[in-house]
C-alpha cells in the first residue's frame, strides 16, 4: 500500500507529538515514533530510559509493543523523529523487532522540520533473522 503524502505528514506529526513525552534524563536525546496499523489506528511511542542504562526502550519498540498489547499486529508504516536536524535512523534492535511483524513495513525516517527518507524494515536489515527459520511450533 502506497502511503499518501498526507498520511506520511500525519505520522510525522504524531511522532513529533510522541517525542514530547520521551523520558530521556540520561542521554537527553528524545525520540518519538508513530506506528500505523492496518486497522487505521496510530500508536505513539517514545524512548523510556532507566538509571540502569541498558534497560532503555526505544521509541519504535515502545510503539510496536503498545500496539501488540492493544491487540494489533498488522503494521503498515512507522515514522520516527529524534533530537537531530536530519532523518533519524532506527537502531539494530528496533529493526529486528520491525521485521518480526512485517519486513515490508514502510519506515519514515523523519527530521523535526518534516523532511524525511522512506525505506522498509527489510531494506534496513539485510539478511535479517526471520521467525520462519524456527521450527514450526506453537506460535500464536
Ligand atoms: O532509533 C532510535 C535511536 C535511539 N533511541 C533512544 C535510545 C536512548 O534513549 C536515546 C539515545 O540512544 O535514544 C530511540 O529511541 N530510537
Ligand atoms: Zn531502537
Amino acid at each position: 500500500m502506497k502511503l499518501t503524502e498526507q498520511q506520511i505528514q500525519q505520522l510525522i506529526s504524531e511522532a513529533i507529538n510522541a517525542q514530547q513525552k520521551a523520558y530521556a534524563p540520561y542521554s537527553h536525546f528524545r525520540v518519538g515514533a508513530a506506528l500505523l496499523g492496518k486497522s487505521g489506528r496510530i500508536y505513539q511511542g517514545c524512548n523510556v530510559e532507566n538509571a540502569s542504562y541498558g534497560l532503555t526502550n526505544c521509541a519504535e519498540r515502545t510503539a510496536i509493543f503498545r500496539a501488540v498489547a492493544e491487540g494489533e499486529r498488522d503494521f503498515v508504516a512507522l515514522a520516527l523523529v529524534g533530537d537531530i536536524a536530519e532523518p533519524c535512523s532506527p537502531c539494530g534492535a528496533c529493526r529486528q523487532v520491525m521485521v518480526e511483524f512485517n519486513p515490508d513495513l514502510q519506515v519514515i525516517m523523519a527530521a523535526p522540520d518534516g523532511s524525511y527518507r522512506l525505506t522498509t524494515a527489510a531494506q534496513l536489515l539485510p539478511g535479517f533473522f526471520s521467525p520462519r527459520a524456527l521450527p514450526a511450533g506453537k506460535e500464536e
